[in-house]
């Protein structure tokens, strides 16, 4: 492999009709692992890789690649493919000239396009699929050759627009799972645009959280899912968001409505007095008590969802002071409630994320530990 290729992105903007669609992105980005680009939808990221791409141009900032200014360069002259979510293949031509097209179109000669074609084909497990039409192929396989078109370029960018998002769960474990150990072999910079807070996880590399056109944290997946940097960054990990309710600190003292509990050696040490907003994630309360250290909450059922082995009970909280907040208790196994009925909720306090009023991260569980290799930036 040669030596590590690098992306920076300077302030990068997009304006359209007065509308900013990107907001002073910046970033470095490299070869040799998978870079992830996790937003909700709307939230930029085709935006972003189009401009990355040469397909639009920003309004205001710089694209370097390798120490070169490439932001006014052609989209032509750029070193980058992209990989669409719908299957994007010439239908009237074959899978060998679908994948040899941007070969032919480089002028690679006969000799080098039949090996370079092979190879990927080998790669990507549709060798055997190679002189038929796309109309031909199942999902998978028709990805298979929208990506394998895209690779066999050798380009220095390639960029992935939510590629799996058409398949089914089982294709996109597999194809995910080719992807992640092609490109460590690979000196490209591979982006790839997720919604998905799990394919971020299972993909590893840098993950860049986008949110309404600008970047909130970007670092490990697996550290931002822990120690997210804000609100917004941490509901991107959550589906349902996470729990929240306003919280009060006076004197260096939670003021809380759980009569039984003085929380102020556990979370508000050392916060100054003034109203916070706690989280809990709906997979950390359960509706018995392992610990004394748990408080209880009453709340009442307003609706079990079951999906698959899993509950989520949509309830009220009825304590007095926070009647009314609704949250979502996430359960392993299946639970029937009825509706209205009177349950107790038991959250520990070292599972409490504390964010101040405008959403940035205060602090962590103090249950959180992390190795070096995971610490969020
Ligand atoms: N050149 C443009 N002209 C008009 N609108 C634009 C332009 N570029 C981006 N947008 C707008 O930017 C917003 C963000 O869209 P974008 O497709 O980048 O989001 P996304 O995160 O990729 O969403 P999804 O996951 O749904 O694909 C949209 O409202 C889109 O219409």
């Amino acid at each position: 492999m040669g030596c590590t290729l690098s992306l920076e992105l300077h302030h990068i903007d997009l304006t359209v009709n007065n509308q900013r669609y990107l907001d002073n992105i910046n970033l470095t980005l490299e070869s040799g692992a998978f870079n992830v680009l996790l937003g909700r939808t709307l939230a930029g990221k085709t935006s972003l890789l189009r401009v990355i791409a040469g397909l639009d141009k920003p309004t205001h900032g710089k694209i370097v690649l390798n120490g070169e200014d490439i932001t006014t360069l052609a989209v032509q002259k750029r070193q980058v493919s992209m990989v669409y979510q719908q299957f994007i293949n010439y239908p009237h031509m074959t899978v060998w000239e679908n994948i040899a097209s941007p070969l032919k179109l480089a002028k690679v000669s006969p000799s080098e396009i039949t090996r370079r074609v092979s190879e990927i084909a080998e790669l990507l497990h549709i060798e055997d699929f190679l002189q038929r039409l796309p109309v031909a192929l199942s999902g998978g396989q028709q990805q298979r050759c929208a990506m394998a078109r895209a690779l066999v370029k050798d380009a220095q960018i390639i960029l992935f627009d939510e590629p799996l998002v058409n398949l089914d769960y089982k294709l996109r474990e597999s194809l995910r799972f080719e992807l992640k150990a092609l490109f460590k072999q690979r000196n490209s910079i591979a982006i790839y645009a997720t919604t998905e807070a799990h394919e971020a996880l299972a993909l590893g590399g840098t993950t860049i959280l986008l949110h309404q056109g600008k970047v909130l944290q970007s670092g490990g997946a697996l550290a931002q899912y822990y120690q997210p940097a804000n609100l917004n960054a941490a509901d991107l990990y959550h589906e349902p968001p996470m729990n929240r309710v306003t919280l009060q600190v006076e004197n260096g003292k939670w003021v809380v409505p759980f009569h039984h509990k003085n929380l102020v050696n556990v979370i508000a040490n050392g916060l100054a007095d003034g109203p916070y907003q706690c989280a809990i994630r709906p997979d950390q309360i359960a509706l018995t008590n392992k610990d004394a250290e748990e408080i209880a909450l009453a709340a009442k059922v307003d609706l079990a969802e079951i999906s698959a082995s899993e509950t989520y009970l949509h309830v009220s909280l009825i304590t007095p002071g926070y009647a009314d907040i609704k949250w979502v208790v996430h359960l392993q196994g299946i639970h029937n409630f009825h509706y209205d009925a009177d349950i107790t909720l038991f959250l520990n306090l070292n599972s409490i994320y504390v964010f101040d009023q405008d959403g940035s991260s205060v602090c962590w569980p103090e249950s959180i530990h992390l190795s070096n290799t995971q610490q969020a930036s």
